[in-house]
């Protein structure tokens, strides 16, 4: 048989993306050396911050280039708070990437792994699990070029609904309820009580539930999602929603199964896709070894399952029964979950667990 090789675009961004990153490329060679007939090809490549200071310009051709022509892309995080354009907006180019790479599908899926791990009450390992669909490409954050006049007494956002956006945002929520097989349902999280343009997504999301007729729908409101979360999570198996609902529901989400650290996700489009942790370049712990890796590691797993092939769909599992291994015994986590292992020690621990 013959050997496939993967090419993986590493995008390792800044404050605590390049130390994440760093540590999942060590995982996913500690797989790839596991393997038959599969190998990993990793290319790093300028992005972010770092990039724009050197050479003014966040994502460089050459990096989208590689991103486009890559089998998948790897990414850290990016961004600094008090790094911005002259505009005053933040540089966030992996908006960029999710818009011109069309990656419609922000798949956060949420999982507790320890009972120790989650600040409600009762509930077990796997107890807490289901997925968050967010849409990448427009809604709310689709006004985010707008040019604000210094001299202007209001600002308006406009938030974009397409017809397309939402239909294919909608079909991958049903497709992964029915892949799960857990409660098959899925939940849009809109506020049609108000916004026309969420009266508009519940029409089309109730469309694509027809055509799904073995996946439950429902409906829930943003406002009443985000006590339902906190109040009973079981409610949920895939919930779908616009690209700012989403972007918040989604950290609180973490919060239920252990912080920013636990949250993995993927930027899924057509022909391409981006995995990333749901947190942000976390500045305040940057540069001190002590970034908890996991989200990352759980990301690169995504990564290995969307590349669709047998063998990397077991390295996937060979990751998530590590991290489950290890998350066993609460002894081993990093600060931000209580615990005294670093970035690197936690990773070596999961690489003992392969
Ligand atoms: N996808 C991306 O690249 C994202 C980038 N950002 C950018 O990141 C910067 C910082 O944003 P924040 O609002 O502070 O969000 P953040 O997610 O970076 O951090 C929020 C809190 O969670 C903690 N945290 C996050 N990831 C962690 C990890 N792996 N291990 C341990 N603790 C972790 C941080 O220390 C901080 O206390 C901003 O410039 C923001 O725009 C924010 C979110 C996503
Ligand atoms: C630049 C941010 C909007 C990114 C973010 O918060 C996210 O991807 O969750
Ligand atoms: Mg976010």
């Amino acid at each position: 048989m013959s050997t496939r090789t993967f090419r993986i675009a590493v995008l390792g961004g800044d404050g605590i993306g390049p130390e994440v990153c760093d540590q999942s490329v060590r995982v996913l060679r500690e797989i790839e050396s596991r393997l038959n007939n599969v190998t990993f090809d990793f290319e790093n490549h300028h992005v972010g911050v770092g990039e724009y200071r050197v050479s003014g310009n966040a994502l460089p051709d050459t990096t989208f280039a590689a991103c486009q022509s890559s089998d998948a892309v790897l990414l850290g995080a990016m961004g600094l708070p008090n790094v911005r354009y002259p505009n005053g907006k933040e540089i966030a180019p992996q908006l960029d990437l999710r818009e011109r790479l069309g990656l419609y599908g922000g798949v956060r899926p949420i999982r507790l792994f320890n009972e120790a791990d989650t600040p409600l009450k009762g509930y077990a390992a796997g107890e807490i699990d289901f997925v968050l669909v967010r849409e990448s490409t427009e809604g709310l954050f689709y006004g985010r070029d707008a040019v604000l006049d210094p001299d202007a007494d209001e600002a308006f956002d406009t938030m974009r609904i397409s017809r397309d956006c939402t239909l294919r945002v909608c079909r991958l929520a049903f497709e992964i309820a029915r892949k799960r097989g857990g409660k098959k349902k899925v939940t849009l999280i809109d506020k049609a009580n108000v916004l026309s343009s969420m009266v508009f997504f519940r029409k089309v999301f109730d469309e694509v539930a027809a055509e799904f007729p073995d996946i439950t729908a429902d409906h829930c409101y943003v406002d009443a999602s985000a006590l339902f979360l906190v109040r009973d999570p079981q409610r949920f198996d895939v919930m779908v929603t616009e690209n700012m609902f989403g972007d918040i529901l989604s950290d609180l989400a973490a919060g239920l199964v252990g912080g920013m650290g636990m949250a993995p996700s993927g930027d899924i489009g057509a022909t391409a896709a981006v995995f990333q942790p749901s947190h942000g370049s976390a500045p305040d712990i940057a540069g001190l070894g002590v970034a908890n890796p996991i989200a990352m590691h759980l990301s690169a797993a995504m990564m290995l399952d969307w590349l669709d092939h047998p063998e990397c769909k077991r390295g996937a599992k060979m990751i998530d029964d590590a991290v489950a291994k290890v998350l066993a015994d609460p002894a081993k986590r990093t600060p931000d979950m209580g615990g005294k292992l670093s970035t690197t020690e936690i990773t070596d621990e999961i690489l003992k667990a392969i």
